[in-house]
């Protein structure tokens, strides 16, 4: 599906209610699965999430967990210690692209029985569930922080528990402080210090209700829509002050970029507001939150303001190289985009090319990221369904606010 998004000169102001976080549910699908009195409100209706609870429900050799990343790690983990149990686990094109080599390696370490059904460090792989043989790993955490969470929360399923020793620089950091929060809320007690996980062994559970806190990756997009309107406002629910989500910092970001956050009744309202004629450069090190370096990046252009982000060294393995996409197709709107292996620096701009055809790479968030433009100019977005891996309500909503999708 290709789409038009005409341009508008301003939006409707109005109150929207976001999906589940498909991070926090998909940890928690996986614990529920552990322990079945966990019960989860306000679940993600996104594909991943959907994907999660197939797999987890499914009973045949094969699990193909198309593009979802945490489905791929988190199951990952989840398959090798279900004893007795063989899974092959398999996913898109894309996702046997991405690498599985230092969860797998670690896995290992434990006893699991894992070999690669194609090519080494990458999935297709074959599973045999094992009871592990200790209670200690270590693993490089400077790739991504899913193979540590994945780890995490199989972790107090195992007889000792686990201890989780990290090599090199951490990245991704919050989203294993969500894993730990995640487990506490659920009863499973753990400490992450100098390095080291600790998760200690649950055997007994009690009845736990977990409500999931609303998206806020998905909520960038509304920022950005806002960072471009005439003083307009949005209100996103359900979100709460003290996130779990790292993405959560979009609020003291987008401050720079001219939009005001207000916590109400579970709600934030965005409002536009003045964005500083200091600005010359908007500089951040995104390192805590990969999922929006892509949103960030264009709202930059669309204001014509230079940024310069860095932290990215986790985007080329994600569901698309994005540091290469967008630079593609910022440039194709007139933008100037100067990336390296870890770093995207965009100049400051003055006009926009009108109605460019946007790719969009099977990712969601090249999707998402560059629909707020049609403020400034009409484009059009192609395989415009990639949105539903995270957020498949997008378009609805979108129109919700007056945009013209066509
Ligand atoms: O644990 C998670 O839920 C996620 C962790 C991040 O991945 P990396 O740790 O690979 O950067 C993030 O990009 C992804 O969308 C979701
Ligand atoms: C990178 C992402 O997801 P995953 O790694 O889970 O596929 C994302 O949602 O931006």
């Amino acid at each position: 599906m290709n789409l038009k998004l005409n341009h508008i000169p301003n939006i409707k102001d109005n109150v929207l209610q976001i999906t589940g976080s498909k991070s926090e549910t998909n940890r928690l699908l996986i614990l529920q699965s552990l322990y079945p009195k966990i019960e989860i409100e306000n679940v993600s209706n996104s594909d991943d999430s959907a994907l999660m609870q197939a797999a987890l429900k499914s009973t045949n050799e094969v699990v193909d967990i198309h593009h979802a990343g945490t489905a791929m790690r988190f199951l990952t983990a989840y398959f090798a210690v279900k004893n007795g149990r063989e899974t092959i686990l398999t996913g898109s094109k894309r996702m046997q692209e991405r690498p599985i080599k230092i969860l797998v390696d670690a896995l290992r370490q434990l006893g699991c029985e894992i070999s690669y059904e194609k090519e080494e460090g990458y999935p297709p792989i074959k599973i045999i569930g094992k009871n592990p043989e200790t209670n200690k790993v270590s693993l490089a955490a400077n790739v991504s922080s899913q193979y540590i969470s994945a780890l995490m929360l199989i972790a107090s399923s195992l007889p000792e528990g686990l201890e989780i020793v990290l090599e090199g620089k951490v990245t991704s950091v919050p989203y294993i402080k969500m894993t730990l929060s995640l487990l506490k809320d659920v009863g499973i007690q753990g400490s992450f210090e100098n390095n080291v996980i600790n998760i200690h062994p649950l055997k007994i559970t009690l009845p736990k209700r977990v409500v999931v806190e609303s998206d806020w990756s998905s909520a960038s997009y509304f920022y950005s829509i806002v960072a471009l309107s005439n003083n307009k406002s949005v209100t996103l629910g359900s979100y709460k002050q003290n996130s779990y989500q790292g993405d959560s910092a979009l609020a003291e970001i987008y401050r720079e970029l001219g939009v005001e956050t207000t916590f109400h009744d579970n709600q934030i309202t965005l409002t536009k507001s003045s964005v500083s004629n200091d600005l010359d450069q908007l500089e951040l090190d995104l390192s805590n939150s990969p999922d929006i370096a892509q949103t960030i990046a264009v709202t930059c252009f669309g204001l014509g303001k230079a940024c310069y982000l860095t932290g990215l060294h986790t985007l080329k393995i994600k569901e698309t190289d994005r540091l290469e996409a967008l630079k593609v197709e910022i440039e194709k709107l007139g933008g100037e985009v100067l990336i390296t292996e870890n770093s995207l620096k965009l100049a400051s701009s003055k006009s926009i090319n009108s109605d460019i055809s946007i790719d969009t790479y099977h990712d969601h968030r090249m999707a998402m990221a560059f629909a707020p433009l049609a403020l400034r100019e009409t484009l059009l977005i192609n395989d415009a369904d990639v949105v539903s891996k995270s957020y498949p309500d997008f378009w609805n909503d979108l129109k919700k606010l007056d945009f013209k999708v066509l």
